[in-house]
This record gives C-alpha cells, structure tokens and sequence, in this order.
C-alpha cells in the first residue's frame, strides 16, 4: 500500500431534463476527453467555490456556489503516481452566461441518451446512470494509466 498524497478536485456537470454540458479538454490533464468543468480546490476556498470558480474559468457559466448540489465523491488513484485524487462533484440547473469555448474546454450539450463515454474517462460511464436518475454515490477507482481501471469500488448513497 502507498503512502497517498490527498488532492481535492471538484466537477461540475450542467444539466438538464434532456442534456448535459460536457468540455472537452483541449489540454492538461484529461486532455482529449470529455468531461464535466472542475480542478483543483485551491487554499482558502470552499469545494463549492471552487466549482463555481472553475465552471466561469472553463465555460464562462456563473453559479452561486450555493446552487451546486453535492451528488458524488469519487478518488481516483494511479499505479504510476501517489497522488489520490478526491473529487467532489457537483450539479445545479440554475446559472447565468452562455457556454463559451475558452482554452481550457470546448463545451456542447449532450443529449441524455447520446453522451460519448468513448471519450471519455472510463470510470464515466459506470457512475454516470446513477447521476443520470438523481441519486447520489462514492466511489474509488485505481487505474493503470489513464484507460485501465485495475480495481473499483462504487456504491450509491442517502446523504453527504
Ligand atoms: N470524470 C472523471 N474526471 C476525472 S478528473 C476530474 C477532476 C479534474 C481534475 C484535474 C483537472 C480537471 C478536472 C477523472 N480522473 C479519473 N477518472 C476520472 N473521471
């Protein structure tokens, strides 16, 4: 067992009844991919504020960090490094702006029935159905690279 360096992370993925705003990540980590809007929770912020900062840094959508909603903790490790990600992900439907394509993220809604898991992290398309009818979930994925998943565990919960 390694000696883990904790991380915190946020993502916010954007939503409505039939679609949701994915980026795709033009460079940095996950580049390539498409993913919700997040990174790093820096000093003296709040993972809500954090969010709320990264959705306007990515996409140029504004949030109060109130209105986003917790709806998973997912940690991500890999055999390569030993930093644990932990990432506390986010939803609201409630925002101000236009999704607008920034260096960071390309945005385009997806609908609920059409979302590219190909292209996306593994771990997605595995938690994302729990998202997807509302519940809420934790989960911990150890990865070889970035497209292996050695090991997993998931489970949905009641409450944070
Ligand atoms: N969906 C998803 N997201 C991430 S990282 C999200 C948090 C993040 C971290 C660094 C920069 C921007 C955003 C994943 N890692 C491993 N599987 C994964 N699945």
């Amino acid at each position: 067992m390694k000696n883990y360096v904790e991380k915190l992370f946020t993502l916010v993925l954007i939503r409505d009844k039939t679609r949701v705003l994915l980026g795709y990540k033009k460079r940095g980590f996950g580049q390539g991919r498409w993913n919700g809007f997040g990174g790093k929770v820096e000093a003296g912020e709040t993972a809500q504020e954090a969010a709320a900062r990264e959705l306007g840094e990515e996409c140029r959508l504004m949030t109060a960090p109130d209105n986003l909603a917790k709806v998973g903790e997912l940690e991500f490790t890999f055999e390569e490094s030993d930093t644990l990600m932990d990432v506390k992900i986010f939803t609201t439907n409630t925002y101000t702006g236009i999704p607008t394509e920034t260096d960071e993220m390309r945005p385009e809604w997806f609908p609920l029935e059409n979302i590219p898991y190909s292209h996306m992290w593994p771990d997605d398309e595995l938690w994302y159905p729990i998202f997807l009818r509302g519940n809420k979930f934790k989960g911990a994925f150890h990865f070889k690279g970035h497209d292996i998943i050695l090991s997993q565990s998931l489970s949905e919960v009641e409450a944070f």
